[in-house]
C-alpha cells in the first residue's frame, strides 16, 4: 500500500500494487495550459491555442494589475496622470511588475522616451473597461496575459469583468483548434468592412487582417450586406409598438422569421460572441405571437450563450429565466398580436 498524504494539494492519495517499485506520483499531474504567447507575424505577441478548447471553457480569469478610475485620466494633465500611473505599476511584486511593463506600448508611441510615458503607452493600448454596474464607476485595468489577446473581427473568445471578483474571465465561444489563434473583439463587429477597418485604425493603429476582413472583394461585399440586415432587424425588431398584421401590411420586418434571420445572420458573420442578442429577439418574437415552446428553446439558447460572456446578473438573463418559468405571464406574451398597447418590454439589454 502507498499512501502520499501530500498529493494532491494535501488531498492525499493512496494506491494498493503489487510492486515495491516507487511510483511516478511525486508531484501533482502538471495540467496542459491552454494557451501559449507566440510571435504572430505583422501583431507582435499573440496567444495560440496550445491544445484543443472547447466552447464554454473558461481559458483565463486574472485580477487586474493596475486600476484607473477614468475621471482621472480626464482631470489631470497627461504627465501627471503618466507618473502616478507608473508609480501604481511600479510599486507591483515581481513578476507582477515585470509582465506589466513587458506590455505592448503598440497605441502610437509618442512623447519622451521615459518609463512614465512608457506605462501610459502600456494602459492607453492594453486597458479595459472593467466597470461595476452601468460602466460606473468608470474604471480602466490592465492584465497580464489577457492584454496579449489580439483582435478579430469573428472573435473566438469573449470576456467578461465580475465585479464582485474583481476578475477578467476569457471563455471560448465556440471549439477552437490546437494552434489557433485566440481573439476577442476590440470593436462592435457588427459594422461593415470599411467601417470595422476605420475604427481600428482611429482607437488603435492597427488595420485588421482577421479571416473575415481578408475576404476577396465580392465575399465582402455579401458580408457587408448581411451587416446592413442584422441593423435593419435590430431596429425593426427592437420596436415593440408594430403588431404583426400591421407590420406584415407595411412591410417591416418582425415577427418569428425575421427573429430566425438575426440567428441565420449571426451565424453566417460568426458573430457567436454576440449569439445572445439574436436568441434573445428570437425568445421575444415566438413569445410576442403565444408560441410558448419555441419561445423556450430561443431563451434557453439566450441563457446558454449569454452566461458565458457576460456572467449571471445581466437583465436580459432575469429578463429570459422570466419568461423560461412562465411564457404566458412574461411582459412580451402575444405582444405583437396586441395593437401596440404593451410597450413594457426591456430594449435592446442584451449588451
Ligand atoms: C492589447 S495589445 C494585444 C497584444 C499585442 N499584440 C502584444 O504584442 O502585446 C493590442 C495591440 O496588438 C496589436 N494587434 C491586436 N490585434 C491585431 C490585429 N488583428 N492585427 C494587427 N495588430 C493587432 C496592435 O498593435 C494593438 O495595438
Amino acid at each position: 500500500m502507498v499512501t502520499r498524504p501530500v498529493f494532491g494539494g494535501g488531498k492525499g492519495d493512496a494506491a494498493s500494487t503489487h510492486t515495491s517499485a516507487d511510483w511516478p506520483l511525486e508531484s501533482d499531474p502538471v495540467p496542459v495550459p491552454a494557451w501559449s504567447e507566440q510571435n504572430i507575424p505583422g501583431k507582435d505577441v499573440g496567444l495560440l491555442a496550445a491544445r484543443p478548447i472547447r466552447r464554454g471553457e473558461r481559458i483565463m480569469a486574472r485580477t487586474p494589475a493596475v486600476m484607473i478610475d477614468g475621471a482621472s485620466v480626464d482631470a489631470l494633465p497627461v504627465d501627471s496622470f503618466a507618473g502616478l500611473l507608473h508609480d501604481a505599476a511600479a510599486s507591483l511584486p515581481e513578476p507582477h511588475r515585470g509582465q506589466f511593463f513587458n506590455l505592448s506600448t503598440n497605441y502610437g508611441s509618442t512623447g519622451e522616451d521615459t518609463s512614465e510615458n512608457e506605462a501610459y503607452q502600456i494602459f492607453a493600448t492594453n486597458a479595459f473597461r472593467t466597470g461595476v454596474a452601468d460602466g460606473e464607476p468608470d474604471l480602466h485595468s490592465v492584465f497580464r496575459d489577457i492584454s496579449r489577446i489580439n483582435h478579430g473581427c469573428q472573435p473566438n473568445c469573449a470576456y467578461f469583468f465580475d465585479p464582485a471578483t474583481l476578475t477578467h474571465n476569457v471563455y471560448a465561444v465556440v471549439d477552437i483548434m490546437q494552434g489557433e489563434e485566440l481573439t476577442v473583439a476590440y470593436i462592435d463587429p457588427i459594422q461593415t468592412n470599411a467601417d470595422r477597418q476605420a475604427k481600428l485604425h482611429r482607437h488603435w493603429g492597427f488595420g485588421c487582417t482577421c479571416a473575415r476582413c481578408s475576404l476577396p472583394p465580392h465575399r465582402v461585399a455579401e458580408s457587408d450586406d448581411r451587416v446592413r440586415s442584422i441593423q435593419a432587424l435590430l431596429t425593426t425588431l427592437d420596436d415593440y409598438t408594430t403588431p404583426l398584421p400591421e407590420a406584415m401590411s407595411a412591410n417591416v420586418t418582425v415577427g418569428p422569421s425575421a427573429g430566425e434571420l438575426l440567428v441565420l445572420l449571426f451565424e453566417l458573420e460568426g458573430l457567436h460572441a454576440r449569439m445572445h442578442e439574436a436568441e434573445y429577439r428570437l425568445a421575444l418574437e415566438w413569445n410576442g405571437v403565444g408560441d410558448a415552446l419555441r419561445a423556450t428553446q430561443a431563451a434557453r439558447r439566450c441563457l446558454d450563450r449569454g452566461l458565458l460572456v457576460r456572467g449571471a446578473e445581466q437583465a436580459f438573463l432575469t429578463n429570459m429565466r422570466q419568461l423560461v418559468a412562465d411564457p404566458a405571464a412574461h411582459w412580451s406574451w402575444k405582444f405583437r398580436l396586441d395593437n401596440g398597447e404593451k410597450t413594457g418590454g426591456e430594449k435592446n439589454n442584451t449588451k
